[in-house]
């Protein structure tokens, strides 16, 4: 019985003299939600590209529900579905029409392609705009329908590659609760992201990929705990955040930093101690932070 859903071992791409991937190695257990969290150009759309056999790698191996990424690309494909970065459907079409014309062309007949598509648009919350053209959609309605899309036929492993970037709060919420519903309805979904957030809030285990590497992996939890004990945050008079600094949360090591603090911080930074973040954690490992603030170097 294949118990992993996905198994890279040693997977290596290189475009020229550029390693994108330098041997990547990671498995996913059946019906459970995994993020490949990395920077912008690390190499996430490559390893999504290779899993779903669009790319060659130059050495290494993989499996995908069992089957050989390169010696059984045909079962690999009627294994996953992928929704890329770039919406896939026709914006001159409605979002009806798209879905009438992708389960055409997967092969249902017209009753069932009527069937799936009145489904997918009620999964997705797409019912109201069904008889819009697409180019009339919100970039959430966009990225609602091309999941809708690449579902149209059910596969037990799904690829999303960045499946909110761009997308404001409330439409990266409401997309979480639709892959959430899909993992319970038992899928193995891939999905790379840039937000630690949504790693944190949807991933089962997360991988962080930098220098074509995973720096890390693990549940959100075990990577907090890497970075360690606490993390002071430096805050200004507006409660803005100026740095952070982590600590093991020991009095002594606090008193420490306080004391370095005192001397060198302009009297009205005040501070808060708190648990490590995602942020602490994607900081400690790449050496770069996504987010706006900075780590503050003691002495
Ligand atoms: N076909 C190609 N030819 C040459 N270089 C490529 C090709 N595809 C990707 N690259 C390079 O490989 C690196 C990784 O790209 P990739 O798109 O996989 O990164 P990513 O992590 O998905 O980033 P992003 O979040 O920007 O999509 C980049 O430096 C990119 O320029």
């Amino acid at each position: 019985m294949v118990l992993h859903a996905i198994e890279v071992n040693g997977l290596r791409k290189s475009y020229g003299a550029h390693t994108v991937l330098d041997g990547i190695r990671l498995s996913v257990a059946k019906g459970t939600i995994y993020a490949l969290l990395g920077p912008n150009g690390a190499g996430k759309t490559t390893l999504i590209h290779i899993l779903s056999t669009l790319v060659h790698p130059d050495s290494g191996s993989a499996r995908i529900a069992g089957y050989d990424i390169l010696s059984d690309r045909n079962n690999v494909r009627q294994a996953i579905s992928l929704t890329g970065q770039f919406a896939a459907v026709d914006e001159v079409l409605t979002g009806s029409e798209n879905l009438m014309m992708m389960s055409r062309l997967s092969g249902l007949s017209a009753a069932q392609s009527r069937t799936r598509t009145k489904e997918l648009l009620q999964q997705f919350e797409l019912e109201e705009a069904a008889f819009k053209r697409v180019k009339t959609y919100s970039g959430g309605m966009r990225r609602r329908l091309d999941l809708a899309v690449s579902l149209v036929v059910s596969r037990p492993v799904l690829f999303l590659d960045e499946p909110t970037t761009g997308l404001d709060t409330a439409s990266r919420r409401s997309l979480w609760e639709m892959i959430r519903q899909l993992k319970n309805e038992g899928m193995t979904i891939f999905l790379t992201t840039q937000y630690l957030e949504e790693a944190d809030q949807l991933a089962d285990e997360i991988a962080v990929l930098n220098g074509g590497r995973i720096a890390a992996a693990g549940t959100a939890d075990e990577l907090k705990a890497r970075v360690g004990g606490e993390v002071i945050e430096l805050r200004g008079l507006k409660d803005e955040l100026i740095g952070s600094i982590p600590t093991d949360g020991s009095v002594r090591d606090v008193r420490q930093k306080l004391n370095e603090l005192e001397a060198s911080c302009p009297p009205d930074v005040r501070i808060v101690i708190r648990k490590p973040s995602m942020d602490d954690v994607f900081l400690a490992l790449t050496g770069s932070s996504p987010a706006l603030h900075k780590e503050v170097s003691l002495g």
